[in-house]
């Protein structure tokens, strides 16, 4: 990319750093003339689309080699390392290659299977059995494989049925022999024992039960943010509001490993590749179907089916070899498939770039051609932003639109793909993936099973795993203090309310950045940066207390809560106190809001609201509330020693070992941040967070409790004290008592399921298991 964008000759590049849409078409055809005559860019697409070149493909060279090293490690007992090799040896493995006359891939599940079940993991190994017989029906040894897998789950009925399918297969004396001495051992142990079991999942199970839609929304005109979404009645809190498929999906690079393509949900260990490149690992045969897998099927319809069976046994058998096999999603098959041909394009253009692929494919999947003439505004009605773009943005969009339609055509074997006209919608897609994309987002949540004393307050993280989007949820526009909130099962957009809303009222969610969470200035530059638009929120329009506190200094005179702020946050809140006073809000609405507070903030905010715009006490330095002077470079200076302690405790934290040397300068650096900040500034509830941390580390799990409970009291300040953070922070606060042994209120437990069920209704139990086994213990403790 870099090389590319230094040979475009300057005039061409400035009359793209200006463009609008309406210079597209002659931006476009101005560069796609320039490419055409340049060897560099031809030589560049050449590496992208030639299969010669891919690393991507199936390679049966390179998987007999991994199945080797997985077999070495196998005698070696060196389990994970077999499974490692196995995997590698699966993921390039073409389907239709033989070793030793048999097929590879079924061998390699079979081998799979083996090593998962040494590890213990008898559910993948009973998936991996299974998947192996669905290629190798006749395969003694899958079959005695899977009955070993079923024994082990105590599903000793399908062992027996394994074993007696395995036992015709086999040819050889020996393996007979050995076949039955397990057949008297499972039938001596299910007279013992008789238990049910897991089956086989090769689905998404985990989305069970799913409640029904009752609202109706409709896209309403606003003044300041386009279009956006509204209710035709009123919508209670925690109600479901919204449901989507995604029109397009893509995993994000570094999750390509630790995630499945199709879901995004974690990786199991018996992960499944694609069956036509060595890229996409899925978490099951299902999500490989969806995503566009075939050749396993066609494969299977080929196979001998073993013979010589009784109907009993013939039946089993067929029930076992299709197990979810056959139900490919039509719907969703062009996601991958047009980029599955061991090229390179799709695994090194940048994620969005595929993504808007992946769309066109769609489009013209449905429209039943590869056309040339397609109308991508047509394809999704979003807004693009392209004016708003940064000049090297537009540059970057222009080349990725070209080398994209190079790309496609070698699917598409249409030369009239590289048109300026084609190019130019390409470029507008981009833009409308850059505003309107969603990130698919997972919580990583500290496993507190079995280990809740230790690193138990580890913060909930949200990690983005896959770009989506969406046609109809891009429509909800951004609020920093949202009334309704996104989350995502598997791939599916759940948008729930968060409050009550009423008819007509507009519904919005957050990008990212909240009321709470960073400064106004902080919040208004990343969506800037990001969805190129100043945010006109209410929660950046108007004065809130949070705003306020979150990097505030503290007021020198003792006693007083007023905030002094430093004069970037000044500027901003300044401009928000006049806007209020003058227009939007009058004096004495502001007051009213004040009356609502809690008591300490209306120490601040009763004063504050009282303030005119012509106050002098606003300015940067002055507390607003008594206009006390406080010297905030002289702060700035101190605060910045205090905090080198902090980051090396963080980085003891880091390592698993916390000095008590550590630990001790941490805590004299929350007192000088407590001295020269505001007390509900955000800074002192991470440093308390990353001390409760340490102590949880040390094991004193008293001090961790107090420190716990100071961040989290700070938190509630910033926060309404029902948001999901504050939900988030009691999880850690409870699970510290738990661990002490301590027996947790029925009305803290009630809050933190409440806070839950508002934010993810009758979801929360998928999406935070943990919040039923904290139940549980509180009852153990009881
Ligand atoms: C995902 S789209 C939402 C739908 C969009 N309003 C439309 O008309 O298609 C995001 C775009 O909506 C506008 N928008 C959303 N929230 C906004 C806000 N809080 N303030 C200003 N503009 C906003 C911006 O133009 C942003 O790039």
């Amino acid at each position: 990319m870099e090389k590319l964008k230094s040979v475009i000759p300057d005039p061409l590049k400035q009359i793209i750093f200006e463009s609008n849409p309406d210079d597209l078409s002659f931006t476009c055809s101005s560069l796609l003339e320039f490419f055409n005559h340049l060897p560099l860019f031809h030589q560049m697409v050449r590496d992208l689309t030639d299969p010669e070149m891919g690393l991507c493909a199936k390679n049966k060279e390179a998987a007999l080699k991994d199945k080797a090293k997985g077999n070495e490690c196998f005698s070696k007992r060196d389990y994970p390392n077999a499974l490692h090799f196995y995997s590698q040896a699966l993921r390039v493995a073409p389907t239709d290659a033989e070793d030793m006359k048999k097929n590879l891939v079924g061998m390699l599940y079979v081998n799979r299977a083996s090593a998962l079940h040494k590890m213990g993991l008898f559910l993948e190994c009973l998936r991996d059995s299974s998947r192996a017989l669905t290629i190798s029906p006749s395969s003694a040894k899958a079959w005695f494989r899977r009955a070993k897998a079923n024994a082990s789950l105590g599903n000793y009925k399908d062992a027996t049925e394994d074993l007696n399918v395995s036992l015709k297969m086999e040819t050889s004396l020996n393996g007979k022999r050995q076949i039955e001495s397990e057949l008297r051992m499972i039938l001596d142990q299910s007279k013992q024992i008789s238990g049910i079991l897991e089956e086989p999942n090769d689905g998404n199970s985990e989305i069970l039960g799913d409640e029904p839609l009752q609202i109706k929304l409709h896209s309403v005109c606003t003044a300041t943010k386009g279009r956006g979404m509204a209710s035709l009645s009123d919508i209670p809190q925690a109600t479901l509001i919204h449901k989507e498929d995604p029109y397009a999906a893509i995993i994000l690079k570094q999750c390509r490993d630790t995630h499945c393509h199709f879901c995004f949900n974690e990786l199991p260990a018996d992960t499944v590749p694609c069956t036509s490149c060595s890229v996409p690992l899925y978490c099951s045969v299902q999500c490989q179907l969806q995503a566009g897998g075939y050749d396993l099927c066609n494969h299977l319809r080929r196979c001998e089916f073993p013979e010589n069976l009784s109907d009993e046994l013939e039946d089993y058998v067929r029930q076992v070899t299709s197990v979810g096999i056959f139900s490919s999603n039509n719907e969703h098959s062009a996601e991958h498939r047009h980029e599955c041909q061991g090229v390179h394009w799709p695994a090194v253009l940048p994620s969005d770039i595929v993504l808007a692929s992946r769309v066109m494919m769609r489009y013209t999947q449905q429209q039943g051609h590869c056309s040339v003439d397609f109308n991508i505004h047509g394809i999704l009605d979003l807004c693009h932003n392209y004016g708003k773009l940064s000049p090297e943005s537009k540059l970057e969009l222009h080349i990725y639109s070209i080398i994209l339609s190079y790309c496609l055509e070698h699917i598409c074997e249409l030369k009239l793909l590289r048109s300026a006209v084609i190019a130019s919608q390409i470029v507008i897609l981009l833009s409308q993936i850059r505003v309107n994309s969603m990130a698919i987002v997972r919580m990583k949540i500290p496993d507190l099973k079995g280990r809740l004393d230790h690193d138990i307050t580890s913060t909930v993280e949200q990690v983005r795993v896959g770009q989506a989007v969406y046609a109809v949820g891009s429509f909800f526009n951004h609020s920093c203090q949202p009334n309704v909130h996104a989350y995502f099962l598997s791939r599916t957009l759940y948008v729930r309310a968060t409050e009550f809303v009423a008819t007509g009222h507009e519904l919005e969610l957050s990008y990212g950045p909240q009321v709470g969470q960073c400064a106004c200035k902080d919040r208004q530059q990343l969506l800037k940066d990001r969805y190129l638009f100043i945010c006109q929120c209410s929660g950046c329009a108007r004065l809130n207390p949070s705003d306020l506190f979150i990097s505030a200094y503290r007021c020198t005179k003792p006693n007083c809560y007023g905030v002094v702020l430093d004069s970037c946050v000044a500027k901003y809140e300044k401009q928000k106190l006049n806007n209020s006073c003058g227009t939007l809000e009058t004096r004495r609405t502001l007051k009213q809001k004040a009356d609502m507070l809690d008591d300490d903030i209306k120490k601040v905010a009763h004063h504050l609201f009282r303030q005119t715009c012509q106050n002098g006490q606003c300015e940067p330095g002055r507390c607003w509330s008594c206009g006390s002077y406080h010297d905030i470079e002289a702060s700035r200076a101190t605060i910045v020693k205090a905090e080198i302690c902090v980051s090396r405790l963080q980085e003891a934290i880091a390592s698993n070992g916390v000095p008590f040397t550590a630990l001790l300068d941490a805590l004299k650096s929350i007192d000088i941040l407590r001295m020269h900040l505001h007390p509900y500034n955000k800074r002192i509830a991470e440093v308390e967070d990353n001390v409760a941390q340490a102590f949880c580390l040390v094991g004193d799990l008293q001090a961790a409790l107090d420190h716990c409970r100071a961040s989290v009291e700070i938190l509630e300040k910033l926060y309404d004290p029902n948001h999901i953070v504050i939900g988030n922070e009691l999880i850690k606060l409870v699970s510290v008592q738990l661990s002490m042994g301590h027996h947790i209120a029925a009305d803290d437990m009630d809050r933190l399921a409440a806070i839950f069920s508002r934010y993810y209704g009758s979801h929360a139990d998928i999406i935070f298991p943990h919040l039923q086994y904290l139940k549980q213990r509180n009852l153990q403790t009881s």
